[in-house]
């Protein structure tokens, strides 16, 4: 991923590529100062851990859900709820409800906090969605996204059963930036990369030329348009020429900044109100004023 690489052009800075419960428990360790992890995985190690701080909640990739599932068939054909399992009279202290799971923190936390009583919990770290099939449980919490993995294993997710909605997320040791030299500033540089970077996701510059008597008329033509306003109206810069010996400019040359989406529908727009030569590029960053994050950071720090 382009930022990942960004991160690594930044001075004084190491980046170490681990896994991701690691990344979780060496921040804990105080081994690293910073991390990007899914925030399923700074809940299930962190464990509720004050020191870690989650910077940015949203990197936008790794969406998925820890949910529990249990079979579409025999027993619970008929059951579409946690509540509908809670109430089914199979369950006692002889014979729980056996989940599987990998996470053993987070699952029987949310269990007890839905007020299931009969059920046991057994760990398993992968294709735990064999278990039910294979008769060692009777449901299972994983983490689903699209939910081929579910489907392909006979099983179903029920409502009122996701036990947490997670993504990427840019984390910190509070200790670290409270002490460690530098690290509240590359914390800053970072996450402003990350926001611009996200903002800029989707958007493209379109640069164009555009004949006109004079830089307002041209500015009125394209705010006439709805997909060209950009994100701060259009920019427009004189694109000058020799004429008869003398220097003019007839020619305005436009910059707008368009979601990749409605870029057919501007560059339609810009031909329609006499717009040539358009040039279309990618935006790697949209750095706006301060963000809101940085603000949030300062006064959990206490600053
Ligand atoms: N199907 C998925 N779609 C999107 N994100 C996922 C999916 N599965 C896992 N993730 C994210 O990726 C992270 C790592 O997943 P997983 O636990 O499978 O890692 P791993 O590399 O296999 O780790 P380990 O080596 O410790 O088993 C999860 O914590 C979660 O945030
Ligand atoms: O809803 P889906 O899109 O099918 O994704 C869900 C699957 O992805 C994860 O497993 P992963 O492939 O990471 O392997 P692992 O369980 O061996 O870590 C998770 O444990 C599920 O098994
Ligand atoms: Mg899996």
């Amino acid at each position: 991923m382009a930022w990942q690489r960004n991160l690594l052009i930044l001075s004084n800075l190491e980046v170490w590529f681990q896994r991701p419960k690691d990344i979780v428990r060496k921040l804990q360790s105080g081994d690293l100062d910073i991390g990007i992890v899914g925030f399923d995985t700074v809940s299930e190690y962190g464990q509720g851990n004050e020191d870690l701080i989650v910077v940015h909640d949203t990197l936008e990739y790794g969406a998925c859900r820890l949910s529990l599932a249990i079979p579409k068939y025999g027993i619970f054909e008929n059951i579409n709820s946690l509540h509908e399992l809670a109430q089914m009279p199979q369950w006692t202290t002889e014979r729980p409800l056996r989940i599987v799971t990998g996470f053993s923190y987070l699952g029987p936390k949310f269990l007890k906090e839905k007020g299931l009583e009969y059920v046991s919990f057994s760990t398993a770290d992968g294709a735990l969605e064999a278990a039910p099939a294979m008769g060692i449980a009777d449901a299972i919490i994983d983490l689903v996204s699209s939910g081929m993995t579910l489907r392909e294993n006979d099983l179903k997710e029920i409502e009122g059963g996701v036990v947490l909605a997670s993504q990427a997320v840019f984390v910190a040791s509070k200790r670290s930036l409270n002490t460690r030299e530098g690290v509240l500033e590359i914390t800053h540089e970072i996450l402003e990369r990350l926001e611009a970077h996200l903002r800029a996701t989707g958007q493209v510059t379109v640069v164009a030329n555009m004949r006109g008597n004079s830089a307002k008329e041209v500015a009125e033509r394209i705010l006439s348009q709805t997909s060209l306003s950009g994100l701060q109206g259009p920019t427009l810069s004189p694109v000058y020429c020799k004429r008869d010996g003398k220097v003019v400019a007839d020619y305005y040359a436009i910059v707008v900044c368009v979601p990749q989406k409605s870029l057919y529908k501007s560059v339609q727009q810009l031909r329609s109100i006499g717009g040539s030569g358009v040039l279309v590029s990618d935006l790697t960053y949209i750095f706006e004023e301060e963000t809101p994050r940085w603000r949030k950071l300062l006064s959990q720090l206490g600053l």
